[in-house]
């Protein structure tokens, strides 16, 4: 057992604040990292605010988490001390379902052991990575490649692979047109995505605020979805919408955007029960869909195709003492694009 310096929520809404937590000892199969950097996903926020139902207390959240291989445990053979290393959303799952041997562990049918307000096969809570050490199998670690920035790459461990996983699934590339929904962490990364599979990109968002940033990120188009004329202009043109965000939208009006056979996926996991409008569907054989983060092996296959796109997340870097003023930023639609706490902060 380790004892670490984290940040945590002691109870639901309550502000994060300095604390320990025991890791356990490195088992056979396990990797000790040094936490280098972790980014702050809007799931962290909803969680700490008890938003998705009853969390485990106290809380250290954190899933985008990048950092280097401090020791390894005797049987560990993919790392070894010294790599760059990732840990996502997922720190286990039961590895015999049939979603697990599809490499889909995001979806194990016993429920993936989730990094943080889980408890692990060890009987203990996870913890998440705002803190500076974590032990997990080397099974859930993922490797960062080279060309990509520690702090830079944590974010691509959650923002990224939830945008890459459904735009490879549906096909999003040169012919098709696909646009994202929101501009903030996930919605940055979608758009740098979609622009470097070769897809053309339309950003919509609530208003052209940020257009020069879209424009630069990738995208083709940026309408503002508070102006009508958007609705009207890009109907039916569109093969596949990415919706990330965190409150509820008119669906009806995101799927009369569809061409035929088109898709909304959505990412974003609103507090709300949401209502949608059946009528807006069938007249086009549309389709409305969503998805969960990746499993292991496309997240390697996503941080790999972000080195050699020279994709990666544009990041606010901030101390740990800083974290509820970004809570309550990222609240405030007020992040471009990602805060990454340094965890030497700690
Ligand atoms: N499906 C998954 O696997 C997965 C993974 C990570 C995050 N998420 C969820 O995705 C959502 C987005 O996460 P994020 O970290 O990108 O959050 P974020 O806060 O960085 O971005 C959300 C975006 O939504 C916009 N927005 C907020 N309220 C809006 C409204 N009422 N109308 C229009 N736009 C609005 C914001 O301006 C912002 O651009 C969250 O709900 C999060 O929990 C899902
Ligand atoms: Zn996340």
């Amino acid at each position: 057992m380790t004892t670490v310096a984290a940040y945590a929520a002691p109870a639901a809404k309550a502000p994060l604040e300095r604390t320990t937590v025991d890791r356990r000892a490195v088992g056979e199969n396990d990797v000790l990292i040094d936490i280098a950097f972790v980014g702050i996903c809007h799931s962290d926020i909803h969680q700490v605010r008890e938003g998705w139902g009853k969390a485990i207390f106290p809380m250290v959240p954190g899933h985008e988490i990048a950092g280097v291989v401090a020791e390894t445990g005797s049987g560990v053979t993919k790392y070894a001390v010294g790599d760059r290393v990732g840990i996502g959303c997922m720190v286990d799952s039961c590895r015999v379902c049939v979603n697990c041997r599809a490499g889909l562990e995001q979806y194990c049918t016993d429920g993936p052991v989730w990094t943080y307000s889980a408890v692990g096969k060890d009987g203990l809570p996870t913890y998440g990575g705002y803190s500076q050490k974590v032990v997990v199998d080397e099974n859930y670690v993922v490797r960062v490649p080279e060309a990509l920035p520690l702090d830079a790459a944590a974010p691509l461990l959650c923002a990224g692979i939830t945008t890459y996983s459904p735009l490879r699934h549906w096909n999003a590339g040169p012919g098709t047109s696909v646009a994202v929904v929101g501009l903030g962490g996930l919605g940055h990364m979608g758009v740098k995505i979609a622009h470097a599979l070769g897809a053309e990109v339309t950003v919509l968002s609530q208003s052209l605020r940020k257009k020069d940033d879209g424009m630069r990120l990738g995208a083709d188009r940026y309408h503002a979805t508070s102006d009508p004329a958007t609705f009207t202009d890009l109907a039916g043109s569109l093969d596949l919408i990415l919706n990330t965000v965190s409150a509820p939208l008119d669906f009806g009006a995101y799927f009369s955007l569809l061409r035929t056979d088109g898709a909304m996926v959505n990412l974003g996991l609103p507090e709300e029960t949401v209502a949608i409008e059946l009528q807006s569907l069938f007249g086009n054989r549309r389709s409305m869909s969503s998805s969960g983060i990746g499993g292991i092996a496309e997240t390697q296959e996503m941080l790999d195709f972000c080195a050699e796109h020279g994709v990666a997340a544009e990041i606010e870097l901030i101390r740990a003492d800083q974290i509820n003023e970004a809570y309550e930023r990222v609240l405030a639609s007020d992040v471009r694009y990602r805060f990454v706490i340094d965890t030497a902060t700690i």
